[in-house]
């Protein structure tokens, strides 16, 4: 069998910090990375793209195992995410494709369409997998599973910051309600709900700054061997 490397995996709620400390962990190690968030976002914007409906899920997780992705180096050091040949790096980002999104991964053919495009990212040297399900349910023999948390309110001011820096406008209060429906979806569906791996390193981010969780997760990466 193929040694397909050691695998790292960050699971928790949206905005809770998983795809800043999984990026600067896999730039740590020199390992690989998957934003699997990404991949549920692509797929809610293809399928508005082509007008389909979310209730045709044989269609969908057809659409899910094929979808046309690449993630591209730009010269500047910055992967680009290009859908069926076009640029969507910032246009997967919005909070309307996130929820987009959110509703289509409760759905179990979208899941499954998806799970071994997920597991195709585990290679040498190593993986960082970003997600809800990754400890869970796609890596599940994984080295490290951490679950990384933090208050609604303050995942919602991080979030507001975030798209504020971006030049959106963004009202806070909806923000906040937005997230908490999000984390009520992701947590309460009936496949792959979010919920810390069984043995996850629990960290609850709040009053934690970037650089804090990732020396947590790197210590633990230390302890394992891994680094
Ligand atoms: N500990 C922290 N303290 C302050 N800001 C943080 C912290 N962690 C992350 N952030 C900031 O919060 C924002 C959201 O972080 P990030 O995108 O990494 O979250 P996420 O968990 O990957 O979210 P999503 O699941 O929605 O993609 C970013 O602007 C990031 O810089
Ligand atoms: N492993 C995953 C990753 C994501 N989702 C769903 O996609 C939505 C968007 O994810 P972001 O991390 O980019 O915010 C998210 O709300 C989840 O519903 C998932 O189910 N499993």
């Amino acid at each position: 069998m193929i040694n397909q490397g050691p695998v790292i995996t960050i699971d928790g709620p949206s905005g809770a910090g998983k795809g800043t400390v999984s990026q600067l962990i896999a730039e740590k190690l020199g390992w690989h990375m998957l934003d699997s968030g990404a991949l549920y976002r692509l797929l809610a914007l293809a399928v508005s793209h082509h007008g389909m409906s979310a209730d045709d899920v044989d269609t969908l997780k057809v659409l899910a195992e094929h979808l046309d992705i690449q993630f591209e180096q730009s010269d500047e050091g910055k992967v680009e995410i290009i859908l069926e040949g076009e640029k969507v790096t910032q246009a997967i980002r919005t909070e309307e494709v996130g929820n987009n999104a959110s509703k289509l991964a409760a759905i179990p053919e979208v899941r499954e369409g998806l799970l071994l495009r997920q597991r195709a990212f585990s290679q040498q040297p190593g993986l960082v997998a970003d997600g809800r399900d990754m400890g869970t349910v796609v890596f599940p023999s994984a080295q490290i599973k951490v679950f990384l948390t933090a208050s609604a309110e303050e995942r919602a001011q991080r979030r507001f910051q975030q798209l504020q820096q971006k030049g959106e406008t963004v009202n806070l209060e909806e923000l906040i309600t937005t997230i908490k429906e999000r984390d009520e979806r992701d947590a309460n569906r009936s496949i792959a709900p979010l919920v810390p791996a069984a043995g996850a390193l629990v960290i609850d981010s709040t009053d934690l700054t970037i650089e804090q969780v990732v020396e947590r997760v790197f210590a633990e990466t230390v302890k394992a061997g891994l680094a």
